[in-house]
């Protein structure tokens, strides 16, 4: 499994544990930075970045995955959710790490390093990549609107204000 991670100042201290620990367990790390310490600096390059080598590889047929990480995981979830492709999903324990895989089918997972230890940041990334999807068709149906959305602007051909 490919898996591209991005941060920012707040989590950059978690990179290399996340990195390690991926990569002993035979991941294919791919880091979008940063790649130095610098508190002013903007984590939506890093996380968007990240989400796009994500989509790109999964477009072409390559098993990828995307862990952002910041303060609090919210601006990193919400920059990973600006690239068309990409479901990022804010997690914080084993069920909504396990659910975005379950339900939502997250290609990226977002997490705040000043909430967790690394340990735990660590747990919540492999609980969220051995996790399959359940191709249950509610969930099915659920990510194909947001998918078409995405693309028109409508849901099942119909506008979401009628
Ligand atoms: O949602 C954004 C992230 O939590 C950032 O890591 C956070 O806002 C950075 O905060 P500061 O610039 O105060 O270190």
């Amino acid at each position: 499994m490919r898996i591209h991670i991005g941060t920012d100042h707040a989590g950059l201290e978690f990179s290399r544990t996340i990195t390690e620990h991926l990569t002993a367990a035979g991941h294919d790390v791919v880091d979008h930075g940063p790649e130095s310490y610098d508190p002013l600096d903007d984590y939506p390059s890093f996380c968007i970045n990240a989400a796009h080598g994500v989509v790109q590889d999964q477009q072409a047929g390559v098993e990828a995955l995307g862990v952002v990480f910041g303060g609090s995981g919210n601006g990193e979830q919400i920059a990973a959710n600006k690239v068309t492709g990409v479901r990022a999903a804010l997690v914080w324990n084993e069920s909504t790490a396990k659910l975005a895989r379950q339900h939502n089918d997250a290609n990226v997972i977002s997490i705040g390093a000043r909430q967790h230890t690394v340990e735990e940041a660590v747990a919540l990334i492999d609980w969220f990549v051995a996790e399959p999807f359940s191709f249950e068709e509610r969930h099915v149906r659920r990510i194909a609107q947001l998918a078409e959305y995405e693309a028109t602007g409508l849901i099942a051909g119909r506008s979401v204000d009628a």
